[in-house]
């Protein structure tokens, strides 16, 4: 199952990219669209209007507070609907990071490919970044970290303004695949989004592309949860989230749920059985190092 992420500043026009986007697409894809919108009235799926392949989630934010709802979303909808596509609109507060860590969760990994992660880029906005350094960070990774940006609202731009937006873009990015206007967008670009390979597995092979890094280590014995619980602690900051499925060694018929975020640990029974396997996520990870390190944890 397919995914394409679609994320962008407050207002940017990332409703309006993703009517245009799906009136693209092959009629005989089954796509359904997930929409995240901050605040308890859903007012984008309305506007697309065709509420059999939208699913809501409301109240809160999918990089944060509905994380684990996301991924029940991602498994309900392939066990019951198999889509080929899963579009994902973000809400504008959303930093596509934490999204990534939301969709590499490894249950969801076995099943789903990223094939893009869009930013809808609010041109006149990004000219004039008068805004808190928090949401400056914000606008800044989504920018930085997205494979395609669609340079929006260039009709309200002077000629010099918008050469200005280019080349802060490029700035930040100069990796992106980058679209000017959404009512530039065509079927070529479509094709270029499938022909795209899986970003999960891109951002594993070319780290410095993307400016996030993951690794994924298949474990093939239990560990003490006091030694995994010392490892994650003196995890440096570069590491960003943990996370996978793993077996403890006194009680070894049972799979746990591996969470670390922020410093914090989490460790739960899991229903269903898992191949123990860990992902990481950060930026310049030491990937030698943390293998030795969860050799360690396994062996000793
Ligand atoms: N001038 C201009 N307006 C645009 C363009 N694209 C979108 N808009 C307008 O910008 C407003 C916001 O567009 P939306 O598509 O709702 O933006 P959004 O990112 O989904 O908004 P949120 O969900 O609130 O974050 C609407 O009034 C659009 O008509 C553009 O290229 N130029």
């Amino acid at each position: 199952m397919d995914i394409i992420i679609i994320s962008g500043f407050l207002g940017s026009g990332k409703t309006t990219f993703l009517k245009k986007f799906r009136s693209l697409l092959d009629k005989n894809m089954k796509s359904v669209i997930l929409m995240n919108e901050f605040g308890e009235v859903d007012i984008d799926s309305n506007i697309i209007g065709e509420s059999q392949s939208i699913k809501s989630m409301t109240q809160g934010c999918i990089c944060c507070s509905l994380k684990e709802d996301l991924e029940v979303q991602l498994h309900e909808l392939y066990y019951n609907l198999n889509p080929d596509l899963i579009i994902i609109e973000a809400t504008g507060v959303a930093d596509p990071v934490e999204i990534i860590d939301a969709i590499s969760a490894p249950a969801v990994m076995e099943f789903t490919q990223l094939k893009q992660l869009i930013t809808v880029v609010d041109s006149q906005k990004l000219l004039t970044l008068n805004t808190t350094p928090q949401m400056k960070q914000l606008y800044l990774h989504q920018i930085k970290y997205a494979n395609t940006l669609i340079l929006n609202k260039l009709d309200v731009l002077t000629e010099d303004e918008i050469n200005l937006a280019r080349n802060a873009i490029k700035n930040i990015n100069d990796q992106a695949y980058i679209i000017e206007s959404i009512e530039h967008l065509s079927e070529k670009d479509i094709v270029k989004f499938y022909a795209d390979h899986n970003l999960m597995n891109e951002i594993e092979r070319h780290p410095s592309a993307h400016n996030i890094q993951s690794m994924t280590i298949k474990l093939s014995n239990s560990v003490e949860i006091e030694s995994l619980h010392h490892w994650l602690g003196q995890l440096d900051d570069n590491i960003y989230r943990v996370k996978g499925f793993v077996t403890l060694r006194h009680i070894p018929d049972e799979t746990y749920l591996l969470q670390y975020a922020f410093g914090i640990p989490q460790y739960e029974p899991y229903e269903l059985k898992r191949e123990p396997v860990i992902v990481i996520i950060g930026s310049q990870i030491d990937k030698e190092r943390i293998k030795q390190q969860i050799e360690m944890l396994q062996f000793s």
